[in-house]
Order: C-alpha cells, then sequence, then structure tokens
C-alpha cells in the first residue's frame, strides 16, 4: 500500500481528493488495528455488567454505582467485571475483603499507574509514589511520621485553623451564602499545607492555589484521559487544557518548594556556622529528607503527591458533613455540648478528640453515605487463584464490594442517623469497631490492610478541630427555600456539588477554642 500511495508517478494521475481519502482511510485503519491491539478484553468467564442496555463502558462512566448495584443483587456472592476507561476490572464480593487485604501480589500503587497515568508529564506526583527505591516513601511519610507527630502537632492545626477560619468565613454576623467547596477547599489547603511545609508556604497564596487546584486538577486531567482512545492518548495529552495546568502547575510547586528548602539549607547553614544548633522543623519536608537517606528523589513531587492524597479527599468529606449536619439541624446543639464539654475538660488532647463520639459518629455516618459502592483498588502482579477456585489473572484489576448499604449492618441504609455509630461503640465487643479511623470488612471506605489509608487518623484530627471551629463560630443553615445541589457521581466516585451553597453567620463562641491548651 505504501508503495501505491507513495510512488510520485502514480499519485500524479490520482485526484489530490482521493489519496487524502486513502491517506485518511490507511490512518484509520492503523489505529484501529492499534487501538485492538492495546485495548483491554473482558476476563474470561465473568459476566460483565452493564445498566439500562447503556455499553458497558459508559455504564461504568455514567452510573457506576448503580452498575455496582444491580451485580451485587444480579450476581450475589459471585465476582463480576466492569468496563472502565482504563480496562476491565473485576468486583469481588465482600466476603473476598479480608482474603486478599494482604496479599502483596495486589498493588495499590500499580492500580493507581493505570489510572493516573504516572508517567506522563505533569503527573510527577504519582510517579514519585514509584520512583523511589522501596516505593513506600510517601506511605512512610504518612504512616511512620505524620502519625507518630499527631500529638505534636494538635497545636499548629488549631492554631491554623482558628487564623484560616477566620480569613476565609469571616465575621459577618448576618446570614450569608457562601460557596460550600470553595471555603472549605480553602480551609484543608491551609490546615494541611501547615502540616506539610509549615509556616510560611502554607500561608502563600500561590502555593494554597497549586495545592487545591493540582490535586483536583489531577483527577480531572486522568479522567478525561481515561476516555480518549488508548492510541491517541500519547499525543493528545499535549494539547488537552486539564493536562497543560497540572503541568503548569508543578512548575509553580517547583519554584515555591526550591526557594523554601534553599531557605532552610541557608538558615541551618547560618546556625551551623554560629556554633549553633539548626532549627528542626516536623513537617513533611524533613520527614522526607529524613526517609529518603540520602537518595535522590523530587521533592516537589512528593509534596504534590501529599497534596493528591489528603486534599481533594478531605475537602469532599467535610462538604458532605457540612450539608449532612444542616440537612439535620437539630444535630448542632448536641453538637457543640458535645465540644464544649469535652474541651473544657480535656483541652485539645488526645483523649479530647477520642472522647468526641457524637463528631466522630456524624464524620463516619456522613462518610458512609458517601463513599463509592466498591473499594481496594488492586493490580495483580502475578495470577491469584481465590478460595473458591476464582482466577485473577496477572495484570488484571479489581475492586471489593462495600457494604455500606447493606440493611443487616446498617438497619434503615439509606437515613443519614447521627448516632448510628455512637450506638454501634456500645456494643460491648465490637465497641472499637466503629470509629472513624478505624477499618475492616464491613467498612472499607479508608480501604483495609496493608494499603489502608495511613492518613486517616492525621485527617480525623484535622476534621474534628475544622468542624470544633465551624460550628462553635458559625450558625450553619441551607440557604432559605433551596436545597443545595444533588452530589454527582463519575464512574463510581460521589462527587460533591461545587455549585452547593449554604446560609452562614458569625456567633459568639462559648470557649476560647485558641486558649484551650493541647
Ligand atoms: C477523608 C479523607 C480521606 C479518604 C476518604 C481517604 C481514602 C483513602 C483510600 C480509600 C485509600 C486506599 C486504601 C486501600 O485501597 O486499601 C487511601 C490511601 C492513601 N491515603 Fe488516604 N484518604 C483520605 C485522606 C488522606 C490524607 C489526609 C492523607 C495524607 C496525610 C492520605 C494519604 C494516603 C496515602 C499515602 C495512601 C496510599 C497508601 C498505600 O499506598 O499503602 N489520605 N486513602
Amino acid at each position: 500500500m505504501a508503495h501505491l500511495l507513495f510512488n510520485s508517478n502514480s499519485s500524479e494521475s490520482i485526484p489530490i481528493s482521493v489519496q487524502i481519502a486513502i491517506g485518511l482511510f490507511a490512518l484509520s485503519l492503523l489505529a484501529g488495528v492499534y487501538s485492538y491491539l492495546t485495548s483491554d478484553r473482558p476476563i474470561a468467564g465473568l459476566p460483565v455488567l452493564s445498566v439500562d442496555g447503556l455499553k458497558p463502558k459508559i455504564s461504568w462512566y455514567t452510573k457506576g454505582n448503580e452498575t455496582l448495584e444491580e451485580g451485587y443483587k444480579k450476581y450475589t456472592g459471585k465476582p463480576f467485571q466492569v468496563a472502565t476507561g482504563t480496562g476491565h476490572r473485576i468486583i469481588l464480593p465482600n466476603r473476598f475483603a479480608n482474603e486478599v487485604r494482604n496479599d502483596n501480589r495486589l498493588s495499590l500503587n500499580g492500580a493507581f499507574a493505570q489510572d493516573f497515568f504516572a508517567h506522563y508529564p505533569g503527573f510527577e506526583a504519582i510517579k514519585v509514589v514509584f520512583e523511589h527505591a522501596s516505593n513506600s516513601l510517601i506511605q512512610d511519610t504518612v504512616r511512620i511520621r505524620l502519625t507518630q507527630s499527631l500529638g505534636l502537632i494538635t497545636g499548629d492545626l488549631v492554631e491554623e485553623a482558628t487564623d484560616a477560619v477566620h480569613d476565609i468565613f469571616a465575621e459577618d454576623d448576618q446570614w450569608h451564602i457562601i460557596n460550600v467547596k470553595n471555603h472549605v477547599i480553602e480551609l484543608v489547603a491551609r490546615m494541611s499545607s501547615r502540616t506539610f511545609l509549615g509556616k510560611p508556604l502554607c500561608r502563600n497564596r500561590q502555593w494554597l492555589d497549586v495545592t487545591s487546584q493540582y490535586s483536583v486538577g489531577i483527577f480531572l486531567a486522568s479522567r478525561e484521559l481515561r476516555n480518549v482512545p488508548v492510541f491517541a492518548r500519547r499525543v493528545m495529552q499535549y494539547f488537552m487544557p486539564s493536562c497543560t495546568k497540572v503541568r503548569e502547575q508543578y512548575a509553580i510547586a517547583k519554584g515555591l518548594i526550591t526557594a523554601e528548602v534553599q531557605r532552610r539549607t541557608e538558615a541551618a547553614q547560618k546556625a551551623l556556622a554560629a556554633g549553633k544548633k539548626p532549627a528542626k522543623t516536623a513537617d513533611a519536608i524533613g520527614w522526607m529528607v529524613e526517609l529518603s537517606k540520602g537518595k535522590n528523589y523530587d521533592l516537589v513531587a512528593g509534596q504534590l503527591s501529599l497534596s493528591v492524597a489528603a486534599i481533594q479527599t478531605t475537602t469532599e468529606a467535610m462538604s458532605h458533613i457540612l450539608v449532612d449536619i444542616c440537612e439535620h439541624g437539630e444535630i448542632i446543639q448536641s453538637l457543640r455540648e458535645e465540644i464544649i464539654s469535652v474541651l473544657r475538660e480535656h483541652g485539645w488532647s488526645k483523649v479530647a478528640l477520642h472522647q468526641m463520639k457524637l463528631v466522630d459518629s456524624v464524620l463516619k455516618e456522613s462518610q458512609r453515605l458517601h463513599r463509592p459502592r466498591a473499594n481496594l483498588n488492586r493490580y495483580a502482579i502475578d495470577e491469584v487463584v481465590l478460595s473458591d477456585g476464582t482466577k485473577i489473572p496477572k495484570g488484571s484489576r479489581l475492586l471489593v464490594e462495600q457494604r455500606m448499604f447493606d440493611p443487616e449492618l446498617f438497619p434503615d441504609p439509606y437515613t443519614f442517623n447521627p448516632y448510628r455509630f455512637v450506638e454501634l461503640r456500645e456494643h460491648k465487643e465490637r465497641g472499637n469497631d466503629w470509629q472513624f479511623a478505624t477499618v475492616n470488612s464491613e467498612f472499607m471506605a479508608f480501604g483495609l490492610g496493608t494499603h489502608a489509608c495511613p492518613g486517616r487518623f492525621f485527617v480525623s484530627n484535622e476534621m474534628k478541630i475544622a468542624l470544633c471551629h465551624l460550628l462553635l463560630k458559625y450558625d450553619w443553615r441551607f440557604v432559605p427555600g433551596k436545597r443545595p445541589e444533588q452530589p454527582f457521581e463519575i464512574e463510581s466516585n460521589v462527587l460533591f456539588n461545587p455549585s452547593a451553597e449554604l446560609q452562614v453567620r458569625r456567633r459568639k463562641e462559648e470557649v476560647d477554642l485558641s486558649a484551650m491548651g493541647s
């Protein structure tokens, strides 16, 4: 064909329009062959689910949770598969959760690499997770250093919440409308950045924009890329505005963090020259340097990786909680009473945060209603054969059924019951199973096993501290006559609606939150 197309003598006799048509036909044929060779095909022996007569890929993209529910009903206790933008995925019944939780042939990183395009420029925050020798620099920074420092950083979180809430939610004592997500993401970015980067960067406008926009942007860009045909992705990413944006944000972050590291290095050198010990900073820059043990790694990507793990997830959770609380306004006074009595007795201590049982229950109940119906995103680096003989082929990916709406576990499962987990915690044998940060096969909002979210203890404290400020310092309600816009779903993710608004007004807090001691 190449000979026919490009032979100069014959091309002279073929009209240019025909030559173009032949060229286009040849190109689409090549694309089709490439697409066929690289596209993932269903896993043999498992039914592929879709709803409403939709093509399986569309069914997953537009009605992910409905597709899952349909599968759970139709194939009770049996595996099935769904067609995602990056390939087919096995959905395992919940009874396999404990069997797969610690299986090191099933990798979370591997699953993320495919969904989040770790090898594309701008996606360095994902790439850094794989590149570091042990592959667990980010996980260890959170699991070991951050979690062990929780007692030490509570004071900083309280200080940051105090200043940030004042800056973001202001002092207006008349009811006024706020956009929930915009306000919450700013608060979460401030509090998280205080922990990850310390002052002054946690208040730097450019950094706050980058940390919040990158963490949202990388999800959007990945989602858009998943919908681009495989053969075109590598080229298209250079022209897609969402991918350009993440590349630009990475460049801005690089400038800011490099300058901060330089500032710290110079300060340390100055201290050493003066015969003093360099100041030790308890934040993620220092933790990552320590844990990397002198190995070269991308510090900027490391910080952005923390942003990706922490900012969007926490913002979504906090935003849902505020709407849930307003919908059940009668709970606000009880929450305030618990917060005041606990803080008066224990100050900002570990015990205090543990004793806020109603707050904890509200966080968990809101999470129950707004998390995907399947979790434990894993990639099989080797073939795994489950106890019932089900084969998970090497190179395939899976998710495990969640039981958030199982009426046997959670009676009246579609109703928000703020006391649900307070009551479950009173259960003698299983009391500890129902705290916000606890994971088990019945509640996998933070995952399960080896890869269970290491940030869950931090985020539990962060969200409680934020809620104490927001509830004691502000009254909250729906905009009169208007229910906030409903969450929407993409794949199985339940996303808070960015247009949702609430009304707030400043009130006088009963206790001075910044003077409670820790
Ligand atoms: C409400 C907020 C959050 C939710 C709902 C959430 C949820 C999750 C989930 C579902 C996983 C996967 C677990 C699995 O598959 O077994 C995960 C992993 C992870 N999360 Fe979170 N997370 C949140 C906040 C955070 C925060 C604040 C941080 C950091 C401070 C963080 C750091 C991580 C890391 C590093 C991993 C990867 C763990 C691994 O590879 O072993 N997360 N998170």
